[in-house]
């Protein structure tokens, strides 16, 4: 049983990764709906061999009475806004300041919220809201029902703190307003809010319902070291299991990312969830770490937010 047990587990967290890291489908809903019923039945059937980390743990059935607070490992940051070509040259200048030559990362911001990942020995332990950035509510059941943060890394890392977005897409939008319209209940205004409402709900059955998603984008840890750009960065949370939006460039001067911003404020509605901007961010970590941070904002990323 439990090598069977073993083997189901394996089975549906391939298929997660396959879905939702890799954006490769490899089980029809039936056949991975099949699966899972059948991981729940011997879970119960044999309890001595449930662990936190099963998949069958994504479903929710957790009813928190209120969210404990947790202190963020590191402060959660908060980006500058620029809003137009005048404030991302002047981002450039300051950045060109201070280091020589400088290649930028431009990413979508997904209109959602910030959520912080903890792993300990490859397994997801915690996961918080940002909060106030120093402290946040900690959410980690509702977290564990969204099928694109995985409960388990793909490779050995001690410990992995990892910032991303939490968002719902649009569809799923659509797709509960319809509902709630049905029951009579007040509507979500946006995607935003109706992301924040699901994902601090205190039962997380009702969040298992509302079909969140999540972008992972940076990274806390001594293995950073190793990670000598943003974009390894990138590369190192896919390979650890983590969805991370493919819609990012990378370019050498800021002339470029202009006329890239310019280009997407014609886009932002093409995506399958609702974007407010994108984030450019100097690509070498060594010199983030040169640039440093203001009192609140580091000085090698600015927010470009479009046109309201
Ligand atoms: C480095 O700090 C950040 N990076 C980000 N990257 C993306 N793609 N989206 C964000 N919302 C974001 N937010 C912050 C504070």
């Amino acid at each position: 049983v439990s090598q069977r047990i073993e083997a189901l587990r394996e089975q549906i967290e391939e298929a997660n990764y396959q879905y939702y890291g890799l954006d490769q489908p490899t089980l029809s809903d039936a056949e991975y709906d099949a699966l899972l019923q059948e991981l729940i039945r011997l879970e119960k059937e044999h309890p001595e061999f449930l662990t936190p980390d099963s998949p069958s743990q994504r479903v929710g059935g957790y009813i928190a009475k209120e969210f404990p607070k947790v202190r963020h490992a590191e402060a959660l940051l908060s980006l500058d806004n620029a809003f137009d070509a005048g404030d991302l040259l002047e981002f450039d200048r300051r950045v060109r300041s201070m280091v020589a030559e400088v290649e930028y990362v431009v990413e979508l911001k997904i209109d959602g919220l910030t959520v912080a990942l903890t792993y300990e020995d490859g397994a997801l332990v915690r996961g918080a809201t940002r909060g106030d950035g120093e402290v946040g509510e900690e959410i980690t059941a509702n977290l564990k029902t969204i099928p694109a943060i995985p409960l388990r890394l793909r490779k050995q890392a001690d410990r992995l703190d990892v910032r991303g977005e939490g968002y719902m897409p649009k569809g799923s939008f659509l797709r509960l307003n319809q509902e709630r319209e049905e029951a009579g209940q007040p509507l979500f205004a946006n995607p935003r809010n109706a992301a924040a409402g699901s994902l601090r709900q205190l039962d997380s059955r009702i969040t298992a319902q509302r079909k969140l998603g999540y972008f992972a984008y940076q990274v806390l840890t001594p293995e950073e070291g190793e990670l000598a750009s943003q974009t390894a960065v990138l590369d190192y949370l896919k390979e650890q299991g983590f969805s991370v939006n493919p819609e990012y460039r990378v370019f050498s001067a800021i002339e470029e990312v202009i006329a890239y911003c310019g280009e997407m404020v014609e886009k932002r509605h093409n995506y399958p969830y609702d974007i407010d901007g994108l984030v450019i961010k100097v690509n070498d970590i060594a010199q983030q770490r040169e640039l440093g941070f203001t009192a609140k904002s580091p000085r090698w990323a600015i927010a470009y937010k479009f046109p309201a």
